[in-house]
């Protein structure tokens, strides 16, 4: 932070990221939402780089970061950690993909990162998916997902909770007032839920070649 040195690898970061011109989805939705689950489906078929922010920051704890300890307290919290920290590992993970297609997973999730990562990349995005669930469901699968994680207990969950609420959604409707938002219910079972995310990445030639199939089907029917 501040150095010369970072200040140069940060303007070198930019100028690759703005050349790269990449295409952006976020991907929002309260904790257990499914953003993970749902991510990991469109990079198998839509060729997407998946970068969940919690990954990322989970990771900087892992790898001895200065920065690790401050995460980490953070996180057991569920309060969101400063914006330059996440989009400085965001940006490295685009940089180092080698890819131009990103599915950011659990960013902005608030009013700070949404800003700052505009005015730091200078990248819109191609649109929101909202992944819209209850929190009753939403509670149910945290408390299921087994992964170790020191933020899935009640105590943390119902933080986590109210940090969305209040700082997260904002960000929802935001979009939503840009028209860029893609709600999806994904209270649904996994498989339903991929079937309304697929619908949304789905080349728009290939839905109309569907409806020229389909058409093709009437004629031939009205004609026998
Ligand atoms: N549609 C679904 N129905 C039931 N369980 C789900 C569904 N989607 C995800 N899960 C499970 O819920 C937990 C949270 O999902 P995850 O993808 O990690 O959510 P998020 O990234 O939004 O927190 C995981 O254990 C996952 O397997
Ligand atoms: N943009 C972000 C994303 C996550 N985080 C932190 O990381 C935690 C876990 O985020 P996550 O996206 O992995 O959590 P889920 O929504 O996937 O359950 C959050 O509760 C925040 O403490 C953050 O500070 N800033
Ligand atoms: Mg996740």
């Amino acid at each position: 932070m501040g150095t010369v040195v970072d200040a140069a690898a940060k303007k070198e970061a930019n100028g690759s990221l703005a050349d790269l011109n990449p295409t952006v989805v976020f991907v929002l939705g309260g904790p257990g939402s499914g953003k993970g689950t749902q991510c990991a489906n469109v990079v198998q078929h839509f060729g997407y780089t998946h970068l969940s922010a919690g990954d990322l920051l989970r990771a900087e704890i892992k790898s001895g970061s200065e920065n690790g300890t401050m995460i980490s307290n953070m996180i057991k919290e569920g309060k969101i950690v400063p914006s330059e920290v996440t989009i400085k590992l965001l940006q490295q993970a685009m940089l180092e993909s080698g890819n131009d297609k990103f599915l950011i997973d659990g960013f902005p999730r608030n009013e700070e990162n949404r800003a700052a990562f505009e005015a730091v990349t200078k990248i819109e995005p191609s649109f929101v998916l909202f992944f819209d669930c209850s929190e009753e469901e939403m509670e149910r699968r945290l408390l299921g997902r087994n992964q170790g994680r020191e933020d899935d207990n009640i105590e943390t969950i119902r933080k986590r909770f109210n940090v969305f609420l209040e700082s997260s959604l904002p960000v929802i409707d935001y979009y939503n007032s840009k028209g860029k938002v893609r709600k999806i219910d994904a209270g649904r079972p996994v498989e339903e839920v991929y079937e309304s995310v697929k619908a949304i990445f789905a080349p728009k030639n290939e839905k109309v070649m569907g409806h020229c199939h389909a058409l093709m089907k009437c004629l031939i029917l009205f004609w026998m």
